[in-house]
């Protein structure tokens, strides 16, 4: 891989982004990075941004190789300096073509949405893994994968990475093979353009509700909804929820640089415009069932008409389900491949049932802000077998982001009326967990929450929840798979909310019969 100055200098001249070039020495570039700590080799072109930038750092990448830097200002150093307008929309654009556009390469899915979009993600990667022989690479919160072998599938750092390190993925994964690609697309990838430049082949919005609103994410629910809705205006395809409360807006900005033609809407009720509809059939503890149905001339033309069983319960799980069908259909899976791999798509932190004998059934799911806590709550309410048993609920709010969240989860449980509330420790970082908790219960309606009360160590919190259990519904709300707890910026480790509850329930000698 490699780029040369004459090239860069054209791309920033053609996207308006040139400011100008200062001692122009250098010629060819052989690798890029934005992190002073991983300059390796000489001939680098470096990136100077991000808020908690420093001079030194480009000092130390000078030092360590970097013939040249990309910057928002000139620096006092010897290299050539490419002063930019915008530094990420600079080093989205140069990455891409540092990396040869690997997205010519690769049919992309972006998903975004408040919620639902790991979920929807791993549904698609699954319902492609037949058409497309294995072939589809997948950039998530949770995983990363970019090819067949084990060590092409790791954590992901981020919901949208960086943009140098996405076209670095990118390029890897179509050099392992891959020939598709399913990504999350984070208001936040927008914000910080992660992805500027980028055309997806297919953009789904599932929804949105206020969240990612306050310090280092959106100053307002508009920016929150401008920044999502860009992915529409950057899909061929489009793919949008009906029962978004902004549709009408939503389809306007797909409208703008897309043909209705190949704009697909979806929706749980009939009503003019909508492509598809989903019906549920059977929504029980453990899966979910319905029927999708083509309703318009395009939407039969993917045949994609019948009945599916989604393999994670919870009603709001159809939808995305119905997103990653249309979706997976567009990019030539069969109505027979979605069906057998919806069924069998395993998500992890979402929705993952756990039955005992004697203590109900314990629910481990990520849901981590007032829409889906509320959803959660009702579902699991509605679920429940005699008027006797409860839902009981371990959760708490992560410290130094999200604070609108504790507000959600008073009103959520209240308005759900959850029988026993344990309040306890979720990545607090800088925070005090038990102000936040404080904090919580503070906007709990305590005459619509049975019981409320606050265990520090999260562990113990599930262990209490799962013992007082009879028949009743536990949820250990808000870290899904997280093996760490983040306090005071560091990760620490933690056995996960699924290895403690199984450790509980083992403990028990409540470990239902095979
Ligand atoms: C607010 C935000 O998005 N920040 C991201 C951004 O930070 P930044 O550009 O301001 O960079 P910085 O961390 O201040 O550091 C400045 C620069 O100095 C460099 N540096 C630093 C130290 C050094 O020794 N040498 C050096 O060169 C860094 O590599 C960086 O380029 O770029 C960094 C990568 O370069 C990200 O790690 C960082 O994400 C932070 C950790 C974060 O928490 N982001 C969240 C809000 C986020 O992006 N979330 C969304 C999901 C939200 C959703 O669900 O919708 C996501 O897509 O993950
Ligand atoms: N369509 C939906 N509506 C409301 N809640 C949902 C929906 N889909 C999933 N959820 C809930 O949100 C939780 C997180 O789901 P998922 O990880 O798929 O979303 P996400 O958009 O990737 O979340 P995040 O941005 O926080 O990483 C789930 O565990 C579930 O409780």
């Amino acid at each position: 891989m490699s780029l040369t100055l004459t090239e860069a200098v054209a791309l920033l001249k053609e996207h308006d982004l040139l400011v100008t070039v200062v001692n122009q020495n250098a010629t060819e570039f052989q690798a890029v990075e934005y992190d002073s700590r991983k300059v390796k080799t000489a001939n680098t072109l470096f990136f100077c941004k991000g808020v908690g930038f420093q001079p030194q750092y480009l000092a130390l990448a000078v030092e360590k190789g970097a013939v040249a830097y990309v910057a928002m200002q000139a620096y006092d150093q010897p290299v050539t300096g490419i002063i930019v307008k915008d530094d990420q929309k600079a080093m989205a654009l140069l990455s891409a073509a540092f990396y040869d556009y690997p997205q010519n390469e690769l049919f992309v899915i972006g998903i975004t949405g408040t919620k639902g979009k790991t979920t929807t993600a791993y549904f698609t990667t699954n319902a492609l893994e037949t058409s497309t022989a294995k072939k589809t690479a997948l950039i998530s919160t949770l995983n990363t994968v970019l090819g067949p072998k084990p060590d092409q599938t790791f954590k992901s750092k981020l919901t949208t990475p960086e943009s140098m390190d996405l076209f670095a993925d990118m390029r890897e994964a179509v050099d392992n093979g891959m020939n598709h690609l399913v990504m999350e697309v984070s208001s936040q990838s927008y914000l910080k353009n992660r992805v500027y430049g980028l055309k997806f082949d297919v953009g789904i919005f599932l929804n949105i509700s206020p969240d990612h609103i306050g310090r280092n994410e959106h100053p307002t629910f508009a920016n929150y909804l401008y920044c999502k809705e860009q992915l529409l205006v950057n899909a061929k395809v489009c793919i949008i929820n009906r029962e978004i409360e902004v549709f009408d807006q939503l389809l306007q900005a797909a409208k703008a640089t897309t043909d209705p033609d190949k704009i697909f809407v979806f929706s749980q009720t009939e009503q003019p415009g909508v492509d598809f509809v989903y019906h549920s059939l059977e929504s029980n503890l453990a899966e979910s069932k319905f029927e999708l149905q083509a309703k318009s001339q395009k939407a039969q033309e993917l045949a994609l008409t019948g009945e599916y069983v989604a393999s994670v319960p919870g009603d709001y799980n159809e939808g995305n389900a119905t997103a990653a069908i249309i979706s997976a259909g567009l990019a030539g899976a069969t109505a027979p491949m979605i069906q057998a791999a919806l069924k069998q798509t395993h998500i992890p932190g979402r929705m993952e049932v756990l039955p005992t004998k004697g203590h109900g059934t314990v629910y481990i799911d990520y849901a981590h802000d007032y829409a889906s806590v509320k959803r959660l709550v009702a579902f699991l309410r509605a679920q429940t077998q005699t008027k006797e048993d409860r839902v009981i609920v371990v959760l708490g709010a992560t410290g130094d982001k999200g604070i609108s969240r504790r507000q959600g989860f008073g009103k959520a449980l209240s308005e759900e009326r959850a029988d026993y509330v344990i309040l306890t420790t979720d990545d607090p970082g800088f925070e005090d967990p038990k102000a936040i908790a404080e904090e919580i219960d503070r906007h709990i309606d305590h005459d619509q929450v049975g019981h409320v009360e606050y265990i520090a160590d999260r562990a113990s919190a599930i262990e209490k929840a799962i013992t007082m259990s009879k028949n009743d519904m536990v949820v250990i709300a808000g870290k899904g798979a997280d093996a760490y707890q983040k306090v005071k910026g560091q990760d620490l480790p933690y056995p996960s909310d699924l290895v403690v509850a199984k450790q509980v329930i083992e403990k028990l000698g409540a470990q239902p019969k095979k």
